[in-house]
């Protein structure tokens, strides 16, 4: 984390990611080069059909940072009824997920290596998405970083317009402080409705990931948060 970041962002829009490219595997590398015309969708900022890029009707649930996506493809490949949308930004995590589509032969996953901030704003129709996805984002645990979380009352209110009435917003975290902010800024936003008292149960299709295993390994709790679009 870059200490110096304060400064140097001043004029630009705050990021809820540093890009570092980090070390890329060879077979990571070749994915990109091959994998991604296949199943990786450009960033445009032009409005995106989703039917259209999967060549089919489905449900349609995006996913925002999956890391190496091992969870998306466990996800994707239980659920061959829906579409998922993956959007990261870091290299190798999207060669990661682009080997395990093919090692998995899914037709129902297609990835967006991109500020997914921009992907929904700028590419996602309004009312089209049956469900969101946030596992372990970034906790940002430095006071003076909190402003670079990812689940702020402006994401959410972007999220609400992509979401139709009854899909669901369904975020995981292993920082406890952070899982306060996240169940405080969805159950502040009038067009959710939190779909338990509090925190939720872990829902069955979520997979245990690498954050989370790791999290358990040092104690910590593990909250999950699924709110319902009204
Ligand atoms: C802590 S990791 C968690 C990864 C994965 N969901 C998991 O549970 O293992 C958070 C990920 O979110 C990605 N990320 C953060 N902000 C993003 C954004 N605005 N658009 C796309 N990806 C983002 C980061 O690059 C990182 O890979």
């Amino acid at each position: 984390m870059n200490d110096t970041d304060d400064a140097t962002t001043r004029h630009r829009p705050i990021r809820s990611f540093v890009l570092r490219q980090g070390r890329m595997s060879n077979a990571q590398t070749r994915a990109l080069d091959t994998l991604m015309p296949r199943w990786g969708i450009a960033y445009q900022e032009t409005r995106l059909d989703l039917d259209t890029a999967f060549g089919r009707t489905a449900p349609k649930i995006l996913e925002i940072g999956f890391g190496m996506g091992d969870s998306t493809a466990t996800i994707a490949s239980a659920h061959p009824q829906n579409d998922y949308l993956g959007i990261e930004v870091h290299g190798p995590g999207v060669g990661s997920l682009l080997n395990q589509i093919e090692a998995l032969s899914l037709t129902n996953l297609r990835v967006i290596q991109h500020d997914a901030v921009e992907v929904l704003k700028h590419m996602i129709a309004p009312a089209s998405l049956d469900g969101v996805h946030i596992f372990f984002p970034d906790p940002w645990h430095k006071t003076k970083h909190h402003k670079r979380r990812l689940i702020q009352p402006e994401l959410v209110a972007l999220l609400c317009e992509k979401l139709k009435p009854g899909s669901y917003l369904h975020a995981a975290t292993d920082w406890q402080e952070y899982a306060e902010h996240i169940l405080a800024v969805l159950a502040a936003e009038s067009r959710l409705t939190n779909t338990a008292a509090g925190y939720a149960p872990k829902p069955d299709y979520r997979p245990l990931t690498k954050f989370e295993q790791r999290g358990i390994k040092l104690g910590h709790g593990v909250w999950d948060i699924v709110f319902r679009k009204i």
